[in-house]
């Protein structure tokens, strides 16, 4: 119990004792109702016909769907019993004489014999006035249109295992104790809901609009991901009866970060989401499989400081973001145009010497008639109309032929006398007749089938090969670009492909390519995306997803300050805006305000991300949260380094839980490795990009890795790489920052970050 209680605390006290004996109460209920549930399609089944849709096989669907409603009530409820709700608003309908008590939680509950709700579910429309009002007038956005009225008490209870710990009202004043509470707790080494704590603006984010695709701007720890995640639990709650969790998808840079952001979702009461890489998805509608070369192959060539030259570079540079563009989108259009008028064999369809269809009639149906499909699924139709067209003139045909020799037969009957030579022409003309007609009879049975097998059969990976040519790509190409840098594309392009190797940016085209010759046969659930560390991905790869899914309904959220994959990625929401959706259509948001990391931290980085060159770029407003000042570190020898580094984490483990020693590259990060472990007993992880989970602890993480995470410490460590000026190397550098949640270090070879020495003394300390 708090040594100053509050006024009402008593009264707190036994709300929350009834709400819990309520809650105990539905539970032993629902514990009940399952087992008579099971009991009565047990009953049902014994008298279940399969064959039949009697009245026993309706009882055990219906009995079915209450078990499932049952347990999901259930387990939501069980979630929640220790801590039913976090809020409780005062709140007075614009017209009414007294305001209602509303008390939030993660799940609705319904008082039934008080007929009044007992929790209000924190995704509900009126939910939204205790995320986005203060006291006084407030309203919110139903179904129908906008409810008015009046909040007269905002209120935030602490409760744990049960016990009511705390209370505190939020007046006009007083700022948000639960979120200060919140972020100066550690981090697991998962994310984690953050229902209670919601800003106003992350609100807006949740509760956008389905049916048009959102884009959200947020700088580095503005709760990006924690929202993407909100929203979703927000849709499936509010279109409960649209859309199933499965028509869901959440596409996540890594499997690392599935496993990083897992706890979400079940926490808030959502199961069944489907959450997957680009890769694994891309793979999974390609279907064939070439080996795929390692994804952080070009950054790390791109971030290291030897091997190769600045032309190199920007050659690698280049080719990525080519096959990430829309140029690129629109070659393989050119290439399908040609491909669709040479895709029918450059024959008639015909019976005998009967035309059925002209190529030119085929032609016309194929290229225009049933230009909506894909090439292969045009087959099926124009299989369909060919079959049709023979059935019925076939007989025709017969009957044409037979009629044609009877003529003749006849005209030799009533010009001839009977004579043997009459009856030798009459039977060879009879005999000629049958074959004729029996040939005919046996070519029709085949004939459709020996029409498609004159089709050419080229494979997925060959059109792909092909389109990959030189020629074919100094032939469509459709802007300016060198002979030279085609020349390029195409030779290393072809060189994996003969390895049978591809490579990231391969799977947009691929993926569309195959979408435009084959379609895809799968049922494809999703309708409904979510991308996050959006940032990193292409136009091509934007438009690939939105084509085949056949949907608008994304939610876009990145960081272009973190893009460092620009090269392959998105520089401009607005060509994301402009070139993959219809602009009107998109609701673009910005989120400013960062929650992660203490003011220290983010004025720090933001004296570091601010030197890019990009006229547009908004640095981030840290919360409220006061910290320590980052330390630096200066040294000559990587021996003196790695020793005060031991010592230093030893000391930070007995305070934190999760600290990341970050460095540029992966060689890097494996010479720390070595270097720790020949220092003694440190236990340290170093993470690839193959690592499915974190377990928390220290580990070493390449910088580019470390996007999307968080840890209580950083500590930037340079033994033989240096961080230059150029903008790759700048937003490494902010990304390795704004990962700490509480205290940042930096531990380098003398004057290995070049910027630090533009940036005022004031922002950190130096130690040596
Ligand atoms: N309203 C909030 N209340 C409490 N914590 C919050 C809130 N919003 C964000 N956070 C916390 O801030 C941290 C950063 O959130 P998140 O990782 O979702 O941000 P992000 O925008 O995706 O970051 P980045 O782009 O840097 O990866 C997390 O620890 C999250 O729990």
């Amino acid at each position: 119990m708090p040594e100053n209680k509050h006024k009402d605390y008593q009264v707190e006290v036994e709300r929350l004792e009834y709400t819990k004996d309520y809650i105990n109460k539905v539970l032993d209920a629902t514990a009940e109702y399952k087992s008579e549930y099971k009991a009565d399609i047990r009953e049902a089944m014994k008298e279940l016909d399969f064959l039949d849709s009697s009245q026993s096989y309706i009882r055990v669907l219906i009995n079915s769907k209450f078990i499932d409603q049952a347990n999901e009530n259930y387990e939501n409820l069980l979630k929640v019993k220790d801590k039913p709700y976090f809020a409780r608003v005062d709140f007075k309908s614009a017209g009414k004489q007294n305001p209602e008590q509303l008390y939030i939680g993660k799940t609705s509950l319904y008082e039934i014999e008080a007929e009044q709700p007992l929790i209000i579910d924190w995704r509900a429309p009126i939910a939204s006035i205790y995320y986005e009002g203060r006291i006084g007038e407030v309203s919110y956005q139903t179904e129908t249109g906008v409810e008015k009225g009046e909040m007269l008490l905002k209120r935030q209870f602490t409760i744990e295992d049960g016990e009511l710990k705390d209370i505190f009202d939020i007046d006009i004043t007083t700022n948000d104790a639960f979120l200060q509470a919140s972020l100066d707790v550690n981090a697991d080494n998962r994310l984690k809901d953050i229902a209670s704590t919601i800003q106003g603006e992350q609100n807006r984010v949740i509760r956008a609009k389905i049916d048009q695709p959102l884009i959200v701007q947020g700088v580095a720890g503005s709760g990006k991901t924690t929202i993407a995640l909100h929203r979703i639990a927000y849709l499936i709650y509010t279109y409960e009866d649209s859309f199933d969790p499965d028509n869901f998808m959440i596409i996540t840079p890594n499997k690392l970060f599935i496993d990083y952001i897992s706890d979400v979702l079940p926490e808030l009461g959502v199961e069944n989401v489907r959450q997957s890489t680009f890769i694994d998805f891309m793979e999974e509608l390609i279907g064939e499989k070439h080996e795929l070369i390692d994804p952080d192959q070009k950054i790390t060539k791109l971030i290291a400081s030897d091997d190769l030259t600045d032309q190199e570079k920007e050659l690698i540079a280049w080719s990525a973001a080519f096959k990430g563009s829309l140029e690129f989108k629109e070659m393989i259009d050119s290439y399908l145009v040609d491909l669709g008028k040479r895709y029918l064999p450059r024959m008639d369809f015909r019976l005998d010497n009967h035309i059925l269809f002209s190529y030119w009639e085929l032609n016309e149906i194929f290229l225009e008639q049933l230009k909506h499909l894909p090439f292969e699924k045009r087959k099926a139709q124009l299989k369909k109309s060919l079959s049709n067209r023979l059935r019925w003139r076939k007989e025709k045909i017969l009957k044409e032929i037979e009629d044609n020799y009877n003529g003749k037969i006849n005209a030799i009957c009533s010009s001839m006398e009977e004579s043997e030579d009459r009856r030798f022409i009459l039977i060879k003309l009879m005999d000629e007749r049958d074959t004729k007609l029996e040939e005919v009879e046996k070519k029709s049975k085949t004939l459709v089938k020996d029409y498609f097998q004159a089709f050419k059969k080229i494979s997925l990976f060959d059109h792909y090969t092909k389109l990959l040519n030189k020629i074919t790509l100094l032939k469509y190409a459709t802007v300016e670009i060198s002979k030279e840098k085609l020349e390029y594309l195409s030779k290393y392009s072809q060189e994996l492909l003969k390895k049978k190797e591809v490579e990231l940016e391969d799977y947009a085209p691929l993926a569309y390519l195959k979408h435009k010759i084959w379609g895809f046969d799968q049922d494809i659930k999703v309708n409904n995306v979510v991308m996050d560390e959006a940032q990193d991905y292409s136009l091509f790869q934007f438009y690939v997803l939105k084509e085949i899914l056949n949907t608008n309904m994304f939610t876009i959220l990145g960081d272009i300050a973190q893009g460092i994959h620009a090269y392959r990625g998105t520089n401009d929401w607005n060509k994301v805006m402009e070139d993959v959706f219809a602009k009107e259509e998109i609701s673009y948001r910005t989120l400013e305000q960062s929650y992660r990391t203490t003011i220290e931290v983010m004025d720090f980085a933001n004296q570091v991300i601010k030197n890019i060159n990009a006229p547009n770029l908004v640095l981030a407003k840290p919360v409220i949260r006061r910290g320590q000042k980052p330390q630096l570190r200066n040294y000559n020898q990587v021996s003196n380094l790695t020793k005060d580094l031991t010592s230093k984490i030893a000391k930070l483990k007995e305070e934190y839980q999760s600290i990341a020693l970050i460095c540029k590259t992966t060689k890097e990060c494996q010479q720390l490795k070595e270097s720790l472990a020949k220092l003694g007993n440190l236990k340290v992880k170093l993470i690839d990009n193959k690592d499915d989970s974190y377990a928390g602890g220290v580990v070493i993480v390449p910088s580019y890795l470390a996007k999307g995470l968080e840890f209580d410490v950083v500590v930037i460590v340079n033994l033989a790489e240096s961080y230059t000026e150029n903008e790759l190397d700048l937003k490494l550098l902010y990304v390795a920052m704004t990962r700490s949640l509480h205290r940042l270090y930096i531990y380098q070879q003398t004057g290995a970050i070049s910027v630090l020495d533009k940036i005022d003394n004031d922002f950190y300390e130096t130690l040596n």
